[in-house]
């Protein structure tokens, strides 16, 4: 879709903060609700590689590393369309003049790179009967909140996220869209060990990309050289990925998503979460996540 086109679409007073209601318990969008059925009934196929998240996990550093990875490490093929239409978003529907993703996973040939954020027991059967590989990337929740926070303020698909200290209040809920980081995260560190997902941490890679590269490599059964190895570290560093227009959401209107609010590539460094946490709201998310987390072997590193 050129951007000539995208300028014209989603300016419906419908789609901007949009309504919402549960499937399975779980924050969706009435489109995505309405649409479930379909995302329930989706096809995949074998050789398809799933990108899962939890929302601002680092999922589109991850589809901008795969990609690269696919095409040897040629930026330039990584040029070829923006990161929504090279690697479709399962489950996301939007009215019908933007395709939805399944429409665009749908005609896509194999082999097919896909994106979710469902968790895991929403996940369309047929990945697992497929035995499709799957690639989940997790991170800490004080930044994954910080994050989603400013992401829902720019972006204007997403429902409003109210002030600072009432989406605190609603993430620890998990009444946000994709429902509950808790149960996310945990479901998907149950489910790796019975399945073929690499499980990926957000901090592990912004430590060591190289490191977290060459398992994401590893796991997709493939070989570059050492130049390419580098390449595709410097193409995928948050510097480059901020500029590169492919890949920094800034090929939708502003109508959509306004990055003078808050830039889709906005901070990029686990810690952030301190700028924004008051020592007070810092003890009782602490005292929450406890509770939460209580029983599961999954840690985080909150800042490196
Ligand atoms: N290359 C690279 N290096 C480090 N960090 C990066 C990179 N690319 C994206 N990001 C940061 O990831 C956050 C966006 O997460 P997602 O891509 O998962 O967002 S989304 O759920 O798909 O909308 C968002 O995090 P915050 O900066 O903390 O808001 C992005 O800045």
């Amino acid at each position: 879709m050129s951007l000539e086109e995208m300028k014209d679409l989603c300016v419906d007073e419908k789609c901007l903060r949009p309504e919402t209601s549960e499937v399975g318990g779980i924050l969706m969008t009435k489109l995505m609700s309405d649409n479930w059925d379909k995302i329930w009934n989706f096809q995949a196929r074998p050789d398809d590689l799933l990108i899962a998240t939890y929302v601002k996990s680092g999922t589109t550093w991850t589809q901008e590393i795969v990609d690269m990875i696919q095409n040897d490490g040629d930026s330039q093929k990584c040029q070829r369309a923006s990161t929504f239409n090279r690697q479709p978003f399962i489950e996301w529907a939007l009215p019908p003049l933007i395709k939805s993703g399944l429409d665009l996973a749908n005609k896509m040939p194999s082999p097919r790179t896909l994106k979710t954020h469902l968790p895991v027991q929403m996940l369309p059967p047929s990945f697992w009967k497929e035995n499709s590989k799957i690639i989940y990337v997790a991170r800490n929740a004080k930044d994954c909140l910080v994050s989603y926070y400013h992401f829902s303020r720019m972006n204007k698909l997403m429902p409003d996220p109210g002030s600072w200290e009432e989406y605190v209040e609603m993430f620890k809920a998990g009444k946000v869209l994709w429902g509950s980081w808790y149960n996310h995260v945990k479901g998907w560190w149950d489910a790796k060990d019975r399945h073929r997902i690499l499980y990926l941490f957000y901090e592990d890679m912004k430590e060591d990309p190289k490191r977290e590269i060459q398992k994401i490599l590893k796991f997709l059964e493939k070989d570059v050289s050492e130049d390419i190895l580098n390449k595709i570290i410097h193409h995928t560093s948050f510097d480059m990925m901020r500029q590169n227009p492919m890949a920094n959401y800034t090929s939708l209107p502003s109508s959509i998503m306004d990055h003078s609010i808050s830039p889709f590539m906005r901070r990029g460094m686990p810690g952030d979460w301190k700028n924004y946490f008051t020592v007070a709201q810092n003890e009782a998310f602490e005292a929450d996540y406890a509770q939460k987390m209580a029983g599961s072997s999954l840690t985080f590193r909150t800042e490196i």
